[in-house]
């Protein structure tokens, strides 16, 4: 027995390796992992999985795995883990390097927990969401909230709890039968209606001064549940433990609760408010109902993402707000030429200029970045290092930009502290809700049209609906790109882009900053003056 895992973990590596045979593969993959956490419906992560929307069958349906009893000979005594799992005449089939970074994830979790850093289900599920979305993405299929579950997974400290019962079991408390129950019935009723009241003025928020459908959607959908986890308590008790005239805290009002500065620091006093008001709700609820009760902690823990989404929003649009042009440039031999284009885009209206090198060692790479952060910062624009958070740190630049193949947001945000934008390629509806999620501060969306500066296949082209599909998805800032063009532009404006990266039509122009600047009055929608050809240059 590895020391390292529970014994319910261990028995799931070792199901893994079964499912793995099972399917004549190589290496044991994560999903053969997510298989055989749901094989075993008791332990905490099959669990979570069932809380969070699906059924084990679904899952293993959704993977293509057979069912339970056609794959694990299940007979207790074959050896001491209950059933054949290795014979011993065969190799060990190998972890896949992904399998292993779950496992790292899971060891991370384990000992971030109060535990004694072994290894649970639990743990190695958190690490499946957060080291093998890609690995899961069929899972949603079968009902799996994903985001909801990896944040769910990775709050701060990990500790089994216990199941929660199915809402529709609940049935409504009797908080009449003792003493105690109506103190208890008021602290639940002013915390519910703070909890609604908190959650509601957010939720105005997003609604009305972000304008923004998915973060709307996302807290009316969090109202919804707790007011229908709140129907597991009896209203009339409720309302009938009342008694505002009497409550002794009700006229009472700090300083700091008559004065907000700026939208900012309302969204932060209401977020506070709401979480707070859940945790009253939780632990006394603890002592009427333990299942209500972990409702309300799953519902706090939704809430402290609902604060990062909204308060990434906030922050990018402070820093992108009026930003509509980016230019990408790079690949230019010398320092001197680099800063020559630079200059010509800024000069031109680029509101955003990203430096994307693929080939330069590392020393030269900063010394160009630091110089595009100078010349960007003396025209007011923005710099956005391309793929490398350790140099946009060291540059301070104002942000990086991620593909799906770079380093994850959550990997990036390590090394750039909390300030610094990240930006993330998207190219499809599920990358836009997994990086809002991680708390991208804009995306990048594409490619549109094939492109001179990167090569992509046919069905890599995100195209001209993609773009549509993001506009009713977010209002966070976002530009299109991939070959957009002076000539097709305005159809990328039509399809709902306020905002587009571009980086032939500038770079390889015959003049940059011309070529900006019509580019800058096609997005505003304006007539543009060639000031250049005007001055006689
Ligand atoms: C604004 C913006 N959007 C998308 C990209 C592409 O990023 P990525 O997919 O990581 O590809 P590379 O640029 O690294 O080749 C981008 N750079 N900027
Ligand atoms: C980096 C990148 N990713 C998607 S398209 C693209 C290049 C954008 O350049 P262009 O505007 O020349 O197509
Ligand atoms: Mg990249």
């Amino acid at each position: 027995m590895n020391e390292m895992f529970t014994p319910g973990a261990q028995r799931a590596m070792d199901r893994a390796e079964v499912r793995a045979r099972q399917r004549d593969a190589a290496a044991v993959e994560p999903r053969d992992l997510l298989v055989a956490l749901v094989d075993e419906p008791e332990c905490r992560a099959a669990e979570l999985v069932v809380e969070f929307g699906s059924t084990p069958d679904d899952v293993r349906q959704a993977l293509g795995a057979p069912p339970v009893e056609a794959s694990l000979p299940a007979a207790p005594g074959e050896n001491e883990r209950g059933y054949d799992l290795v014979a011993a005449d065969r190799p060990p089939v190998p972890h896949s390097r992904t399998l292993r970074a779950v496992v790292g994830e899971a060891m991370v979790q384990a000992r971030a927990a109060e535990r004694s850093g072994m290894v649970g289900t639990e743990h190695l599920l958190a690490g499946l969401t957060t080291e093998a979305a890609a690995a899961l993405e069929p899972v949603r299929s079968a009902g799996l909230d994903l985001e909801r579950l990896r944040e769910y997974l990775s709050r701060p400290a990990l500790v089994a709890a216990d199941p929660v019962l199915p809402l529709e079991d609940v049935a409504p408390l009797d908080l009449s039968d003792s003493a105690r129950s109506v103190d208890i019935g008021r602290i639940l009723d002013a915390s519910a209606n703070r909890a609604r009241e908190g959650l509601r003025v957010v939720e105005d928020f997003a609604r009305f001064a972000l304008d923004d459908p998915g973060l709307t959607r996302r807290l009316k959908e969090t109202r919804h549940r707790l007011a229908e986890t709140l129907r597991g308590f009896d209203p009339d008790l409720l309302i009938g433990s009342r008694d505002t005239p009497d409550d002794v805290g009700a006229h009472i009002m700090t300083h700091s609760e008559q004065i907000r500065e700026n939208p900012r620091a309302v969204l932060v006093a209401n977020f506070k408010r709401t979480a707070e008001a859940l945790r009253s709700l939780e632990e006394y609820g603890k002592l009427v109902n333990v299942w209500l009760a972990g409702r309300f902690e799953v519902l706090r823990y939704d809430v402290y993402t609902l604060e990062k989404l909204v308060l990434t929003a906030v922050q990018s649009y402070r820093a992108l707000g009026d930003a509509r042009l980016m230019v990408l440039v790079g690949g230019l031999p010398t320092l001197g030429d680099l800063t020559w284009i630079v200059g010509e885009a800024l000069a031109g209206g680029a509101d955003v200029i990203q430096l994307r090198e693929k080939n330069l060692p590392d020393r030269e790479l900063l010394t160009r970045a630091r110089e595009v952060r100078i010349l960007t910062a003396q025209a007011k624009a923005r710099f956005i290092v391309n793929d490398r958070p350790d140099l946009a740190r060291l540059a301070g630049a104002d942000g990086v930009h991620l593909g799906q193949d770079d380093v994850t947001v959550r990997d990036a945000r390590r090394i750039t502290g909390p300030h610094l934008l990240i930006g993330v390629s998207t190219h499809e509806r599920a990358q836009v809700d997994a990086a809002v999620l991680a708390g991208a501060g804009y995306l990048g969306v594409g490619p549109i049209f094939p492109s001179a500066t990167k090569e992509f296949s046919e069905p890599e082209l995100a195209g001209l609906a993609f773009a549509r599909t993001v506009a009713e998805m977010t209002r966070l800032p976002w530009f299109a790109i991939g070959g957009i063009t002076e000539e097709n532009v305005e159809r990328v404006v039509e399809a709902g882009a306020s905002r587009i990266a571009v980086s032939a039509a500038v770079v390889r122009a015959s003049r940059p900053r011309a070529a900006t600047t019509r580019l800058r009055a096609l997005l505003d929608g304006r007539e543009f003056v060639d000031d250049d050809t005007a001055s006689g240059e």
